[in-house]
């Protein structure tokens, strides 16, 4: 029986997997928490890494790993590979004035969508990459290659792998930094790579950061990042799309993820190219393209309630299901880290419809729920298809509230597959496809359904007009 890890390096924390290849059977599994903020040490990445490893058992019997990372976050390398500052995450909003000013110089929104198949925000590296040309110039000036999280996380393992026993990992020096690779769908979420070539667009690069660093080679879905070892190390990818494999999404799937980010995303045969700037016209990591739709507030927003109400979190789903559908008015925007689609990264979240009767901590956590949910409504909009199926994922699909509540808003039903780590599972059924032709079975899913209540997204699309910036 061969076995292979799969590892998702997410906002909040390391988690991995370690799956029989022919089977997919879950064999063991770890995780580790990240620390919190919108700039990070990648090193805390990698230190959580190794913990979530051990405690899946470690690497020793696996024959093929993946690493699948949160998209965006602008990683600098100095020539001799160290790490050039903390790294900026896709949702440090920092850069939102770059992101207005880079748009402009390229002539506007469509002329991006038809570059590189999305409209910059603050969460593009390209965005991040400006800001720091404009305020860290030393720091620019010494940026020598940037990366992306998973490719930083895939070379640091190669280094890892190469230096032997798992007791000379800690600090195994990283590969050359010509041996840094990236995957199609992690590559499209950079803002200077276009799916519908295949290309890096190093004159917009440059355009932006007033030079060319050392760019990841970018990988085919089924190429090996390191091969040659014992353990082979596959191309890894985003996030998003790692869970699209992960849930074995095909066409007529659309998958929403409430993590720290709410994405909503299909699989799509051709690249898309939308000048709203809604839509991210990402490729996936199977030779596709993933249409993608992302929010920056989702699981954090019930986080959120949870503390105002003083409960847990499953307290504050009971809580939410004993108020009625609408919450009798209450609307929360829940704007809590500024928001990314609509492209508002000023705002700050807003209750409104207060009342005596909806003052109470049921009606606040409902109120929390179909906040969240109405963003990821206006997602599954936006994406513009007419889904066979919705499936929900992520760390607040775990509550049953929100997966009561989701069919109410979004006005369709929603298929639930059981909790799992399905960004992990994508990855390593991309390891295991280095190995064999995978053929796991899916995993038995639960359709919820509920009348639809649509006063709750007119309500919250009059709310979304008041808030403070
Ligand atoms: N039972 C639950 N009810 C609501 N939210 C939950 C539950 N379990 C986990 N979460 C939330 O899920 C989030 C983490 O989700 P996850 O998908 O792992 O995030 P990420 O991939 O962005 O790191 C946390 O904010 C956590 O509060
Ligand atoms: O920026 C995006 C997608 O464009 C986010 O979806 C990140 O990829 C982070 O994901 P999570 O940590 O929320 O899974």
């Amino acid at each position: 029986m061969a076995l292979v890890a799969g590892v998702d390096s997410s906002t909040q924390s390391c988690k991995v997997v370690i799956r029989d290849a022919d089977t997919g059977e879950l064999v063991r599994q770890g995780r580790a928490a990240h620390p919190e903020g919108t700039e990070v040490d990648p090193s805390h990445w990698w230190a959580a890494l190794l913990r979530a490893v051990d405690e899946a058992g470690g690497l020793d019997d696996v024959a093929a790993v993946s690493v699948a990372g949160q998209q965006h976050g602008m990683v600098c390398l100095d020539e001799s590979g160290a790490v050039v500052r903390d790294a900026l995450l896709w949702n440090d909003t920092r850069s939102a004035g770059a992101a207005a000013e880079l748009v402009a110089e390229l002539g506007g929104p469509r002329a991006w969508a038809e570059a590189v198949g999305s409209v910059p925000v603050a969460s593009f590296t390209v965005t991040k990459l400006r800001w720091l040309a404009e305020h860290e110039p030393a720091n620019a000036a010494r940026t020598a290659a940037v990366c992306l999280p998973h490719d930083w996380l895939t070379w640091r393992l190669a280094g890892a792998l190469a230096a032997g026993p798992r007791a000379a990992w800690d600090d195994a020096p990283p590969p050359a930094l010509d041996r840094l690779t990236t995957d199609r769908g992690d590559a499209s979420g950079t803002g200077y790579w276009s799916p519908a070539t295949g290309a890096y667009r190093a004159d917009l690069l440059k355009a932006a950061f007033g030079a060319v660093p050392l760019l990841p080679r970018v990988l085919g879905p089924e190429e090996a990042a390191y091969a040659g070892g014992p353990v082979m190390i596959a191309a890894g990818t985003g996030d998003n799309m790692a869970a699209a494999l992960g849930v074995g999404a095909g066409p007529g799937d659309v998958v929403v993820s409430l993590g720290t980010s709410g994405t909503a995303f299909a699989v799509a045969g051709t690249p898309s190219a939308d000048a709203t700037g809604a839509v991210a016209g990402f490729a996936d990591a199977t030779g596709r393209f993933l249409p993608l739709v992302c929010t920056l507030n989702a699981a954090r927003v019930l986080d959120a309630a949870a503390r105002m109400a003083g409960v847990g979190l499953d307290a504050l789903g009971e809580l939410a299901l004993q108020a009625p559908p609408g919450a009798g008015g209450l609307t929360l925007v829940p704007y809590l880290e500024g928001e990314r689609t609509p492209n508002r990264p000023t705002a700050t979240g807003s209750l409104h419809g207060l009342t005596l009767a909806t003052s109470t901590p049921a009606h606040l956590a409902r109120a929390a729920v179909e906040g969240m949910l109405c963003g990821l409504a206006d997602a599954l909009d936006a994406l513009g298809t007419r889904p066979e199926r919705v499936l929900l994922i992520g760390g607040a699909a775990r509550s049953e509230a929100v997966r009561r509540i989701a069919p109410a808003v979004f006005g369709v039903p929603v298929t639930v597959p059981p909790p799992g780590e399905y960004v992990a599972d994508g990855a390593a059924f991309q390891a295991a496809s280095l190995l064999t032709s995978p053929a796991w079975q899916a995993a038995d899913t639960a359709v919820y359904e509920a009348p639809p209540v649509p006063e709750i997204r007119e309500r919250y699309a009059r709310a979304t007009a008041h808030v403070l910036d």
